[in-house]
């Protein structure tokens, strides 16, 4: 592709790529300078044009010097579009979904609902770039701008024609996914997260909103989660726009939750969409995955796909890794699961998933990150102490922070739990104290194969881990 029919009159240069990190520029890229977090990519500048960028998206301000700048008062975003067109063509369907929790749940559910429908869909988010038959980890949910567009263009190169991603509120706030037509958003909720990076509440709902604004084409379909507070205010920006809303949830229009009814295995849901009632046994447990379950069929409907067809489709889901998963049958008979919760919200919605399995007690170990949002540890903790019986802190993954200072911070919400820091003794611990009427809850790192400490990431599977010390 030629730099002028990126930028009309510029120089007929040939472009080789796109990067954002002036280490990974070669001759021929176009280069992203972006102020970030840590340090400002324009230092980067001189570095990346001796390295041999022809062009260099970045502030007007910015210095450039041997290189084209192509000058904007939003490079994350100018970027993002001239890279779109660079990296085409890309599936032909794409969704998106934002929300605090149930992202990856939901899209994970749109690839398979996709999948039983005969397309060839393809995920990307916290559990890598996921196909029929491979799962590649990018290391974030939602990753950068070069990262996510190379690898859905090869998702296209590959016949992927449907795509459903996460859009997390950094990757938004980021410009991480522009230039991608999306069809359909979903949003699932809003509760604390990610307040050490956006401030505040309402400038991690606008981070969002951002999705619906801007980000979902003009002729896209919202479909939200109703029952959360905050999706009024999603369909009200999404409605401004004149778009299509789709609602679901016991409070939805499209597809209408009017009833629940857990199973052991699963649970029974009954549903009344386009003025006809469907029953269908969702082989998932938790209220939050029936919450998901429902959001992934509105996507897939709102893409043109069958109500009565989607929602039979439900039946056949499949288990997503490190949500709610049955990692172990202890000795005794307790079942032990491991969740990826590391919210308030989500904690609750994972302890209440099982609560009403447990005949005896309900035993949870619980952490959390470093490097992330401290004023959400004292909530978890809180939740924690008032919804199960026993409460075992232990490290997540502390990165850069004191793990006994998180602990603490966790434990201040929950002063009658116990505190074990090694997390394989902590879950050691847990299953060993678990009779047969127990259920044990392993919250916080889900499918995460590792543990961050400091720089390190040592090798750690909540799920092996409960399976060695329940063996
Ligand atoms: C806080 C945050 O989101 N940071 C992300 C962001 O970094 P940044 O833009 O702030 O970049 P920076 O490190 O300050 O550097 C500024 C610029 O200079 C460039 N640079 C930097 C150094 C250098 O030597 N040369 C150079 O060119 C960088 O490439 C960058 O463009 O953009 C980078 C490239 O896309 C990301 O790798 C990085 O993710 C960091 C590692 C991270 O941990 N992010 C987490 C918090 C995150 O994004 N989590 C979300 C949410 C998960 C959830 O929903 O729970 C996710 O989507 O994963
Ligand atoms: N719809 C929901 N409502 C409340 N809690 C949920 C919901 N869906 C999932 N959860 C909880 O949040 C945890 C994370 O779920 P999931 O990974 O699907 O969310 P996510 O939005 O992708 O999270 P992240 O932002 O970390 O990527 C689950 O293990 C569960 O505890
Ligand atoms: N991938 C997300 C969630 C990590 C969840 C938890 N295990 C933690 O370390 O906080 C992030 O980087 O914010
Ligand atoms: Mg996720």
């Amino acid at each position: 592709m030629k730099l002028s029919t990126l930028v009309g009159g510029a120089p007929d240069a040939t472009v080789t790529g796109f990067a954002i990190d002036h280490r990974k520029v070669a001759p021929g890229v176009v280069f992203g300078a972006f102020q970030g977090a840590v340090v400002n990519g324009e230092d980067y500048i001189a570095a990346a044009v001796a390295g041999g960028a022809i062009a260099v998206v970045a502030r007007p301000e910015a210095q450039v010097v041997g290189a084209l700048h192509i000058a904007d008062a939003n490079p994350r975003r100018r970027f993002a579009q001239l890279a779109a067109q660079f990296f085409a063509p890309f599936p032909e369907v794409a969704v998106a979904v934002t929300g605090t929790n149930g992202k990856t749940s939901t899209v994970e559910m749109v690839r398979q609902l996709w999948r039983m429908a005969g397309f060839h869909a393809a995920s990307i988010g916290t559990l890598g770039v996921t196909t029929a038959d491979d799962r590649v980890s990018t290391g974030l949910t939602t990753p950068d701008i070069v990262t996510f567009l190379s690898n859905v263009a090869g998702l296209k190169r590959e016949g992927v024609s449907h795509l459903a991603f996460e859009a997390s509120s950094h990757g938004l706030s980021q410009y991480r996914t522009e230039g991608l037509a999306v069809r359909a958003a979903a949003f699932t909720n809003l509760s604390r997260d990610h307040l050490d990076y956006h401030g505040t509440m309402a400038a991690y709902l606008d981070a969002k909103l951002r999705l619906f604004s801007e980000v979902l084409a003009d002729d896209g379909t919202a479909v939200v989660w109703a029952d959360d507070p905050a999706s009024a205010r999603v369909a009200e920006v999404a409605r401004a726009r004149g778009l299509r809303v789709l609602s679901v949830g016991t409070t939805g229009e499209t597809l209408k939750l009017v009833g629940r009814d857990p199973t052991l295995l699963g649970q029974g849901l009954v549903i009344e969409a386009e003025g006809k009632t469907y029953k269908v046994t969702l082989p998932l447990i938790g209220a939050y995955q029936a919450a998901n379950a429902l959001t992934s069929a509105g996507l897939v409907i709102a893409c043109g796909g069958d109500v009565a067809t989607t929602i039979a489709a439900l039946g056949r889901l499949q288990p997503v890794r490190g949500r709610l998963e049955r990692a172990v049958i202890a000795a005794q008979g307790a079942p032990v699961y491991v969740d990826y919760a590391h919210t308030p919200d989500a904690l609750e919605a994972a302890i209440s998933a099982l609560k009403p399995h447990a005949a005896g007690r309900l035993i949870v170990v619980i952490g959390a990150g470093g490097d992330r949002d401290q004023g959400k540890r004292i909530e978890m903790g809180r939740i924690a102490a008032a919804m199960a019986d026993h409460v075992i802190v232990t490290d997540d993954n502390p990165r850069s922070e004191d793990p006994a200072t998180i602990r603490a911070m966790v434990l201040a919400g929950a002063p009658e739990a116990t505190e074990i820091g090694s997390r394989r003794d902590a879950i050691g611990a847990a299953i060993a104290m678990a009779g047969p009427q127990d259920i044990v809850l392993i919250a916080g790192k889900g499918h995460e194969q590792g543990q961050i400490v400091g720089d390190l990431v040592l090798p750690f599977d909540d799920v092996s881990v409960a399976r060695e010390m329940a063996a």
